[in-house]
């Protein structure tokens, strides 16, 4: 082995031992509090770009550095720089040099580091949890859910490492031939801000258990807890560079796109931004996966189990403050039950808590941004002006506790009277507003629901079994639910049809798109020339 990959090597199993070895947890963001963090009180001093095994401070800044906030207060959390071509090179160098030795090892030692991650997440989970709530506003009850979530993708890809294998296939003639399951290189992982530290494990977890390193860029709207994960794959034993953090905007998020060492791109956002990544990744014929927006219908027969259905769209509509991609914002209710429904989903939502986010009793928090917040708001506004009725919420909301009036509240919003053509049911809202439309027939709804460019999800509800599975064979959606919403095991495969992505996530089906086939021919013979 030569000399420097025996020493990375030597590294790789050193620091797994110091791992295992040491209770503490080195490398933990220093905070003035102690760790139980409440809202206006966390100072983020430590630099969050990760590459070489550590922690990075810019040093030739170019770009003036842009204010990162707490939705909670509307505080200045800490000023993020933006890394430049210089420091996006040393990422993806270190990156390569991570995968030259990570992509030799077996999936067993893989999956020792990456078990190893995941029980530090498990330890950290409180910690990693407020973290995400102070950066981006969601309750800390669905922090910690989305810190679970993580995890158990770590452990699941874990185990999908120690069975990647190819195929032997006999040939005529004694030969035969074999398939290679082999990584790719040096992946990009690009964030969204509604599930920072969810998107990161998503899209490292597969990588890194199909033998690839990871530059990973999250939104700068949301940049601190990404660095925590690549301290945890550190102190779990990760090489050097196997997972690293550069933070910027567009401008950096190009740079990755376009390196030249940059095998694969994962994007987690907007479809705009989709179709802007897949171009500059066709530039290089490097592979993407895209997860993009939705605006999903949930539909609801009259045989539905009314209770049921209620939670269920409420699930579909306020999870995360309304910020969820596959959320199913166009609730169609049989027309027989509409006014029970609506009756129903007006007094639960007005029971929504909204507050701080880091008391365990709210249940909605601050929106990620004050102009996100201006921009749901003017959906609202323009869903009265276009004829739908707002039967409760769509206001802006000042909490009691003085430390919050700054935040960026809205009382969460339930449309009624909308018809297809108007801009709340046609345009992806991202924020916590439920337009409800009425329909008679499955046949009428089903070609509703289908109208639309986009396809992340669908839910229906109904006792009637052979109707559930006839009406989403039906629909064009990727991620659909029976009778339940917004239930993502990692299990399974996430992603949607039509403009709303290319590929999927989770699931035994996502190392097909962090991993390549080699096809390897072997000739037990002579070779039987036409010349
Ligand atoms: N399908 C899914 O799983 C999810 C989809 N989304 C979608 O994302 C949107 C909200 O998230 P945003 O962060 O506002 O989306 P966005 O598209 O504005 O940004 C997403 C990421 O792309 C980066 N980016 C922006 N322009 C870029 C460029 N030209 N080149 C490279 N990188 C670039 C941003 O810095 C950010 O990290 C919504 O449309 C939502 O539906 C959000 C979460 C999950
Ligand atoms: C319910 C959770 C869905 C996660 C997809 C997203 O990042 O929006």
């Amino acid at each position: 082995m030569k000399g420097s990959n025996f020493r990375i090597l030597k590294h790789l199993k050193m620091n797994l031992l110091r791992s295992l070895r040491t209770p503490g947890l080195r490398g933990a963001l220093h905070y003035t509090e102690t760790r139980t963090i409440t809202s206006g009180t966390l100072h983020i001093k430590d630099p969050l770009n990760f590459w070489c095994g550590g922690r990075v401070n810019l040093k030739d800044v170019k770009t003036k550095s842009e204010p990162v906030y707490e939705p909670a207060t509307g505080r200045v959390l800490c000023q993020l720089q933006a890394c430049g071509a210089a420091d996006v090179d040393a990422a993806v160098g270190s990156a390569s040099a991570a995968f030259t030795v990570w992509s030799k090892l077996a999936g067993m030692e893989r999956a020792k580091v990456m078990l190893e991650a995941a029980r530090l997440i498990e330890k950290r989970r409180e910690e990693i949890a407020e973290i995400e709530v102070v950066n981006n506003g969601k309750s800390i009850t669905e922090a910690r859910l989305d810190v679970d979530s993580a995890r158990l993708c770590i452990e699941y890809f874990a185990a999908q490492a120690t069975t990647l294998s190819g195929q032997h296939v006999q040939l005529p003639g004694g030969s035969f031939a074999y398939t290679r399951r082999e990584p790719l290189g040096v992946c990009v992982g690009i964030g969204a801000w509604n599930y920072p530290f969810q998107i990161v494990a998503w899209k490292s977890a597969p990588a890194i258990a199909c033998g690839n390193s990871m530059v990973f860029k999250p939104s700068p709207v949301t940049p601190v807890t990404a660095v925590l994960l690549a301290e945890i794959y550190s102190q779990a034993g990760a090489p050097e560079g196997l997972f690293n953090v550069v933070q910027g905007g567009q401008e950096t998020g190009s740079l990755l796109c376009h390196h030249p060492s940059v095998a694969k791109i994962s994007f987690t956002g907007s479809v705009p931004t989709g179709k802007k990544i897949m171009e500059m990744a066709s530039r290089g014929v490097k592979p993407v996966t895209l997860e993009l927006g939705g605006k999903s219908p949930l539909i609801i027969f009259e045989d539905s189990d009314l209770e049921n259905a209620v939670r269920g769209a409420l699930m579909a509509n306020f999870l995360s403050q309304g910020q969820v991609c596959s959320n199913g914002t166009r609730v169609f209710v049989q027309s027989s039950i509409l006014p029970q429904f609506l009756k129903e989903v007006v007094r639960r939502t007005k029971a929504i808590q909204i507050g701080d986010p880091l008391l365990d009793e709210t249940r909605m928090g601050a929106l990620v941004s004050k102009p996100h917040l201006e921009k749901v708001l003017a959906y609202v506004k323009q869903a009265k002006k276009e004829g739908a009725r707002v039967l409760c919420g769509g206001e802006p909301f000042i909490p009691a506790d003085s430390k919050l009036k700054a935040g960026y509240y809205m009382t969460p919003c339930v449309l009624d009277g909308c018809t297809d053509d108007m801009t709340c049911v046609r345009e992806e809202i991202f924020g916590p507003v439920m337009s409800v439309l009425s329909f008679d027939t499955e046949d009428e709804v089903l070609r509703r629901a289908n109208d639309s460019a986009l396809g992340l999800a669908a839910g229906v509800f109904t006792k009637d079994v052979k109707r559930a599975h006839r009406v989403i064979e039906n629909l064009q959606a990727g991620s659909c639910f029976i009778n339940n919403y917004n239930i993502t095991p990692v299990e399974v495969p996430f992603g949607g049809y039509k403009a709303s992505g290319i590929g999927r996530e989770n699931g035994q089906v996502t190392i097909e798109f962090y991993s390549q086939l080699k096809t390897v021919v072997v000739e037990m013979g002579d070779v039987d020339s036409l010349f």
